[in-house]
């Protein structure tokens, strides 16, 4: 790289830089360790704990005991991102790691009909806790590559999504096995936390433009990477 655009870059570096954190919560077995890993295998630059680059997506999983962080870079974006353990002796801190961040990112296994109930009535659970009111929700219905996966409707209603008044709801289909839609799922946590961040309905349009560039920046990334394919 010349002087000339190693200086632009830094320059660009002053006015784009923006991080954020998200946590990722869910019944073990709904996918958010293996969504972690597909999202930083798509990435030019992850830091994990270890430095070292993951695999991508793997059937052969082990269950999150307790938490990861993974902080994944794309150009000068940064998501720190909490993965917690989602058997039922980890989910009493899941609160403690939502306090915080930008958005929680509730993931579901859509082919598991018969554990519906029980995420349906977590996620409930942890929505009512006043620390967490009014911080974004993204629900991912995971593994839409199961024949028996819901549809986006259905989840909705199965997960009583409709009766959230009090924040923001987004809901995407996604499958971790063949990376469907986690490009879009990327694209909205970052435009949707870069707007929550400035204060959206409070800001100057230079702010939201700026914004707007910043979450373009970062979706680019994903762009110009091959996708990640099993
Ligand atoms: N068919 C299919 N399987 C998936 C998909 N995503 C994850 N899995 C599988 O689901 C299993 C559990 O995945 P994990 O990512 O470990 O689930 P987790 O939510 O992190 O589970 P805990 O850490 O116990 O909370 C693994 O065998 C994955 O290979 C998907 O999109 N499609
Ligand atoms: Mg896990």
């Amino acid at each position: 790289m010349g002087l000339w655009e190693a200086f632009l870059n830094w320059l660009r570096s002053l006015f784009f830089k923006q991080e954020m954190e998200l946590s990722l919560i869910g019944l073990q077995n709904a996918g958010k360790t293996s969504l972690v890993n597909v999202i930083a295998a798509n990435c030019c630059e992850t830091v994990a704990e270890s430095h070292s680059k993951t695999g991508g997506y793997s059937e052969d999983m082990i269950p999150t005991v307790g938490f990861n962080m993974r902080k994944v870079t794309k150009g000068n974006v940064t998501i720190k991102l909490w993965d917690l353990g989602g058997q039922p002796r980890f989910r009493s801190m899941w609160e403690r790691y939502c306090r915080a961040v930008s958005a929680i990112v509730y993931v579901v296994d859509a082919a598991d009909q018969d554990n519906l109930p029980v995420s349906r009535s977590e996620l409930h659970d942890l929505l009512s806790k006043p620390s967490l009111s009014g911080i974004p929700l993204l629900v991912l219905g995971n593994k839409i590559d199961k024949p028996e996966a819901l549809t986006k409707q259905a989840l909705t209603d199965q997960m009583d999504l409709k009766s959230i008044a009090d924040r923001e709801v987004s809901c995407f289909m996604i499958s971790c096995k063949n990376s469907a839609n986690i490009d879009t799922m990327s694209w909205m946590v970052t435009l949707h936390c870069l707007f929550e961040w400035e204060g959206y309905e409070a800001t100057s349009t230079g702010t939201v433009e700026k914004n707007i560039k910043n979450a373009a920046q970062f979706l680019s990334c994903f762009h110009s990477e091959p996708h990640y394919n099993i």
